[in-house]
């Protein structure tokens, strides 16, 4: 069988330019280590960016929106229409990340991959229009693996942009009521975890709300349980339009080369499935903050990703990657403007 593209092999880090800067921070003016995770990160972004003085000032940031089928199941706190009210939001600049991109100086572009009810054009939005949203993934598979392949294919062209336009760091980010219920289902199925250790409360499901989405994510499970073992095949049978966009955006991230900041819930669930597509691509994912979404620490657990914020977030849109940017713009500050011991003349350890 002809190969698919995500596939094909992601780029290798620069390892000759994080030694360079990890050497580096050994000789700044600071007892070694004291700078804490803000080494580390200015280490990989050189590593990443091939470059020995890494930046993070040009940012590009994507949001995927699109509907699911499975709300039809009452399994989110809000009704659906608000993804394509939010897509307005999104354009008129009304949205948490549409003001944390301006005050980023960050690039935003919108991707509408299909609501049930399309929408009139919006400015600033690209409307795919893959498919009226999923179909509901308690009776029927998600998608076909055609609009599975579509909707990987539209991530991998938005990030093809960006990549020839140079961005430092890439954020992906989603909308699209009912996510949450997909992420878990996809999880579960990709982690081998039971799902009430993965279900939470969204957007703000009370206790028999989570326990109501909790039974219609084990049924969703015991329906689609023999094609679940293939990430392609999981994606499509329970992931959504705007995840399997995310996934294909990370796999061509890491194939361009370019540095990826992952956001919350969602956004790591499907870092984990373009992980499991193409294991080349974890090296370049940066992980921003943990979410309050309890399954988020099960997901990050499992590809070993220990994000630099804690904050209870839980929003989405990419929120949560845009509130890291500023410490990963000190990291390269840092390590790229202060003097060294022997440019300041300041002595190094006793006895060394
Ligand atoms: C006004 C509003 C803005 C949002 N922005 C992101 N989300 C977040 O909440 C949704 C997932 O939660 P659930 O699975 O419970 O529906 C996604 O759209 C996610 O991006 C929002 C949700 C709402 C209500
Ligand atoms: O962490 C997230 O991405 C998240 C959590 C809850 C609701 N929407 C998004």
């Amino acid at each position: 069988m002809k190969r698919a593209w995500w596939e094909a092999p992601a780029a290798s880090p620069d390892e000759a330019c994080r030694a360079r800067a990890m050497t580096r921070q050994g000789e700044l003016t600071k007892p070694p280590g004291s700078l804490g995770r803000l080494e580390e990160v200015a280490t990989t972004l050189a590593a990443l960016q091939g470059r020995d003085q890494p930046q993070a000032g040009l940012v590009a940031i994507h949001i995927f929106a699109a509907d699911h089928g499975v709300v039809a199941e009452g399994v989110s706190a809000f009704p659906q229409a608000v993804t394509g009210q939010m897509l307005a939001n999104f354009a008129n600049g009304g949205a948490a990340i549409s003001v944390l991109a301006k005050s980023l100086d960050a690039r935003l572009r919108v991707f509408d991959l299909g609501l049930a009810v399309p929408i009139e054009e919006l400015p600033g939005v690209k409307h795919l229009n893959i498919a009226a949203g999923t179909a509901n993934f308690s009776r029927t598979a998600a998608m076909t693996n055609e609009q599975c392949e579509l909707a990987l294919h539209a991530g991998h062209d938005a990030l093809e942009a960006t990549a020839e336009e140079g961005a430092d760091l890439y954020i992906a980010g989603e909308m699209g009521i009912g996510n949450t219920t997909s992420a878990s289902a996809l999880a579960s199925a990709l982690l081998g975890l039971a799902p009430n250790a993965l279900v939470g409360p969204g957007t703000g499901l009370d206790a028999s709300g989570v326990r109501h989405k909790l039974r219609v994510i084990e049924k969703a499970l015991r329906l689609h349980a023999s094609r679940t073992a293939l990430p392609f095949d999981a994606l499509a049978c329970l992931g959504g339009l705007e995840i399997a966009a995310l996934t294909g955006a990370y796999v061509r991230a890491a194939q361009r080369g370019v540095p990826v900041l992952v956001d919350g819930y969602i956004c790591s669930v499907a870092a984990l499935c373009a992980v499991r597509l193409n294991a080349g691509v974890r090296p370049w994912l940066l992980f921003g903050h943990s979410s309050a979404e309890p399954g988020h620490r099960h997901v990050l657990e499992a590809m070993k990703a220990k994000p630099l914020l804690d904050i209870g977030m839980r929003l989405g849109e990419a929120s949560g990657a845009a509130a890291v940017v500023p410490l990963l713009r000190l990291a390269c500050v840092l390590h790229n403007g202060m003097a060294t011991f022997a440019e300041a003349a300041v002595s190094g350890r006793a006895g060394q």
